[in-house]
């Protein structure tokens, strides 16, 4: 019998919706994407980003804390691992519900709070990169960090966001967890928001002030789970050279040396395309046959059948 391709999905914002009624709407239109990868005979595990809801979460509990001085300041950490929970909830259930609908009453779904350990000495901790929380103008954005001392920063042309360190994830602590209900044949969301960022002492795992890009997290996930397929959803159907100038020219297929190359040249906004094709060459170098493709998540199924979105192979 053939083997089912292993496909490991990362959800971009776009697949989640900013707001509760956003997201709930947003879940089922995933829901069939996935589902559909799923009845195309593929083993799909899922993991998303969370920049808008953990910015969410965190400025709901920086609320609470001004309200009532007994509450004391909730860690990024915690943010973050709220996120995972609210995001699995309603995607674990649109999951669920899909497979049902279409007949499909074998595979069950699972959502797995991960912890992703960092590297406490990790630079990128001086060095915040990584936008969480609406878009805002200018303006708002300097009273943001005169309020609340945020770094705000310019995201690819859309406006100022909230900017927090992203250290590189080290080890995905509950793998063999994720392993043992993937090979189990479930269906399982796992990497939430890039895990929750923890820095290892001893026996003990201490919450870390930062959050994991959700695009090297998956990489290390596919990487470990030893996939066929990262797949990155994101809100563009393929990655571009000269994003958004009059010579912008979209990418198909690209190899590992091409991806690099155009690295090197500055195609790529950091904080958004950067991290993904960064994790597309990771993946697809680490071994022959693995694929990375970058594309809309309403495409996924024809990326995977090589008609669209951007592919990296060696
Ligand atoms: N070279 C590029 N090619 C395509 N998109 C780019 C490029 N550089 C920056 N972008 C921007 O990056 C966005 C994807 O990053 P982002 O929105 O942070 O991802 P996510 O979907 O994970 O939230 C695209 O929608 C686009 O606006
Ligand atoms: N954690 C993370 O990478 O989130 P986004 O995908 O929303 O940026």
């Amino acid at each position: 019998m053939k083997k089912k391709k292993r496909i490991v999905i990362a959800l971009g914002g776009n697949a989640l919706g900013n707001t509760l009624p956003e997201q709930m709407k947003a879940v089922k239109t995933t829901a069939r994407a996935i589902v559909d990868l799923i009845e195309e005979g593929c083993e799909v595990v899922v993991a998303h980003g969370n920049g808008p809801q953990v910015g969410m979460v965190n400025n709901a509990m920086i609320a609470l804390t001004h309200e009532d001085s007994s509450q004391p300041n909730t860690p990024l950490s915690v943010c973050v691992a709220m996120s995972q929970a609210y995001v699995g909830y309603d995607l674990q259930n649109a999951l669920r519900e899909e497979l049902l609908n279409r007949g499909i009453h074998d595979i069950p779904v699972a959502t797995m709070i991960t912890q992703v350990r960092v590297d406490e000495n990790d630079p990128a901790f001086l060095t915040p990169s990584k936008p969480i929380g609406k878009f805002v103008d200018q303006e708002q954005a300097k009273a943001l960090s005169e309020k609340y001392n945020y770094i705000m920063k310019e995201d690819s042309g859309r406006g100022y966001r909230r900017v927090v360190a992203s250290p590189k994830p080290v080890e995905i602590v509950e793998i063999e967890t994720i392993r043992t209900l993937v090979d189990a044949g479930e269906l399982v969301i796992a990497c939430g928001g890039g895990g929750i960022p923890v820095t290892r002492s001893g026996n003990h795992l201490k919450g870390a002030s930062a959050v994991i890009d959700k695009d090297f997290a998956s990489c290390m996930m596919a990487k470990e789970l030893d996939a066929d397929f990262l797949i990155i959803l994101t809100a563009v159907e393929k990655v571009a050279l000269n994003f958004g100038t009059p010579s912008e020219k979209w990418l198909g297929d690209i190899s590992i040396e091409e991806a690099k190359q155009y690295i090197s040249e500055g195609h790529f906004a950091p904080g958004s395309m950067l991290p993904k094709v960064e994790a597309a060459v990771d993946f697809a170098s680490s071994k022959a046959g693995r694929t990375a493709l970058i594309t809309l998540l309403e495409k996924s199924k024809e990326g995977i059948q090589g008609k669209t979105g951007t592919t990296f192979h060696l």
